[in-house]
């Protein structure tokens, strides 16, 4: 196991002041968790540790109310089925349904489950800072910074902090001065980082069988019996050679490197996917060509308009300030590049759909299937649609927008034109010529182009009238895959003109 300088992270505080306190670095096994933050890391996660360690309790807290109020909604009365959970994951409604009220609760008392508790997931949101010092870069940690001192000032027996954001290298040294300055006197915590990997849409399934479940300790007697006692619980349901120890700070490290490697891929892919529009090769050969080289495997080699999501930018860019920070310049343009390229996919295929219709979609109906930033979640943070649905508007054409998942008031929400006043204070100025469609073909209809922006499976050719949305269309009628995951010689034969990320001139050039 790595081991880091110093005991940077355990923390035990003078004389116990009456309080029944653990002996300072013994932790007992765990009984009772507490897991702050109540969203899609945070809800899942925890969801399924209470349904494989039916001897815990476990309870889930937030500050925002309504958000536990939907985890505590009732289920729809004639499926069953918990619709009203704030966080759509297939499989998540079946395990809240399962253990809620046994031994999973969801709460707005976040100090009595704090105090109630032996091990505290920290797992709220670490967004990129919007202002000061590392804006645009760096982790906003002042929700971590809260938690953390609420467990201070609430606790009144020793306990495991889990690190379950996903933060910047050495954070951990930040909470236990935190912790170290506000908590009674007496009290024992060791700190441990357990970063999440979990993809979402298929988060149950990554949570039921990781590939890894990574524990980052201090190499004291009390930091390895914390993991320990972290690794037990994983235990009941995770092979224990799946289970990674290392020192705090390389835990905190991976869950960056880890984003940061697989964004990589894709906008590795995706460039090359610009260079086979223009040569006639094909992003779907090339990919698998090089896939099948076992040193570099298939996986996450699906070109696309790009990546979105609420962590791959903001974890790059975590990275890229760390390394400017550690006066490594060249380190940092390096992981930048990541994202730029991933901006230029991004415009360059709307610029593509402009281009192709004849160089203005002024006043032109564009349909847009798909909103959220993947298939099976209604997550839009950082989707690509935003920017491309975005492009679309400054282009003044009538978007039509459906996705099965994401409600209509987020998708105006995230397409609202904000402006400044002049006291600075921005003011949403509404979202005119977007329209939210409740199918597939309806936002379709009098469209003269149909744009896939998530790989929805209900939009394969075998599952979608596309004969009917043709029909239905403005003609010429065009389809642009951003997924490169439609079957293009089908739709073709229709009578669509197809473009499609990473297919050259030879596939679709025809129509041209
Ligand atoms: N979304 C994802 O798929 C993944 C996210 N992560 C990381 O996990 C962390 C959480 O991400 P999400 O669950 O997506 O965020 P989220 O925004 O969905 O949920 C965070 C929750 O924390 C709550 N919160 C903030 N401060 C609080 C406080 N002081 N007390 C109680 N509740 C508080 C917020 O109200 C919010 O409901 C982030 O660091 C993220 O980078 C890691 C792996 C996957
Ligand atoms: O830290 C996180 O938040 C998580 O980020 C990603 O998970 P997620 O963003 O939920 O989803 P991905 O499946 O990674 O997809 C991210 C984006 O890349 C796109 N993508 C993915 C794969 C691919 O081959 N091509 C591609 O364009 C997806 O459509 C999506 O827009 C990682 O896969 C998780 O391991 C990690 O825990």
């Amino acid at each position: 196991m790595a081991t880091a300088a110093s005991p940077l992270s355990t923390t035990t505080l003078g004389a116990a002041n009456g309080t029944s306190l653990a002996s300072p670095g013994i932790h007992p096994p765990v009984r009772s968790i507490c897991c702050i933050g109540a969203g899609y890391v945070g809800g899942p996660t925890c969801s399924i540790i209470a349904a494989r360690c039916p001897h815990i309790d476990v309870t889930i807290v937030d500050i925002n109310p309504a958000r536990i109020a939907a985890w505590n909604s009732d289920p729809d009365p004639l499926t069953g089925d918990l619709t009203g959970l704030p966080v759509f994951e297939p499989g998540l409604s079946d395990i809240v349904k399962e253990c809620r009220g046994r031994n999973l609760f969801f709460s707005t008392d976040v100090d009595e489950a704090i105090r109630k508790a032996d091990l505290v997931f920290v797992s709220v949101n670490t967004p990129t800072k919007k202002s000061g010092v590392g804006a645009g870069y760096a982790a906003d940690l002042h929700y971590v910074e809260s938690s953390t001192r609420r467990i201070a000032q609430v606790a009144t027996s020793s306990k495991i902090i889990v690190e379950k954001s996903t933060v910047p290298c050495r954070t951990a040294s930040s909470m236990r001065v935190i912790l170290e300055s506000n908590s009674r006197p007496g009290i024992h915590f060791d700190i441990l980082s357990n970063p999440e990997f979990l993809a979402e849409g298929t988060a149950m399934r990554d949570l039921q069988a990781p590939d890894r479940v990574l524990i980052g300790s201090l190499d004291t007697e009390s930091g390895q019996c914390a993991a320990d006692r972290l690794s037990e619980v994983y235990e009941n349901w995770v092979p224990a050679e799946r289970i990674y120890m290392t020192g705090l700070w390389s835990s905190e490290l991976s869950k960056l490197a880890a984003n940061a490697l697989l964004a990589q891929r894709i906008s590795s892919i995706n460039s090359l996917a610009a260079i086979c529009e223009s040569t006639g090769a094909s992003i779907h050969e090339v990919a698998h060509a090089c896939g099948l080289d076992r040193r570099i495997g298939p996986q996450f080699l699906q070109a696309s308009v790009g990546f979105g999501g609420s962590c791959f930018q903001k974890d790059i860019l975590n990275l890229v300030y760390l390394s400017e920070s550690l006066g490594l310049t060249p380190v940092a343009n390096y992981w930048k590049q990541v994202i730029e390229m991933n901006e230029w996919s991004k415009n360059r295929f709307a610029h593509k759909v402009v281009q192709t219709l004849f160089n203005t979609i002024t006043g032109k109906k564009v349909a847009v299937l798909g909103f959220s930033f993947k298939d099976n979640t209604g997550d839009t943070r950082e989707s690509p649609a935003i920017t491309v649905c975005r492009f679309f508007r400054r282009e003044l054409a009538r978007v039509s927008i459906y996705d099965p998942k994401v409600p209509e008031a987020q998708i105006h929400a995230d397409l609202v034109d904000r402006e400044h006043d002049a006291t600075g204070v921005v003011a949403p100025q509404g979202t005119n010529n977007v329209t939210v469609c409740s199918s597939a073909l309806e936002a379709c209809k009098d469209a003269e182009a149909v744009v896939v922006l998530s790989p929805w499976r209900e939009f394969r050719c075998e599952n979608l009238d596309w004969g009917h949305i043709y029909e239905n269309m403005s003609k010429p009628a065009f389809v642009f895959d951003g997924r490169a995951m439609l079957d293009a010689e089908k739709l073709k034969k229709i009578g669509f003109k197809v473009h499609a990320v990473g297919t050259g001139p030879e596939k679709t050039d025809a129509w041209l």
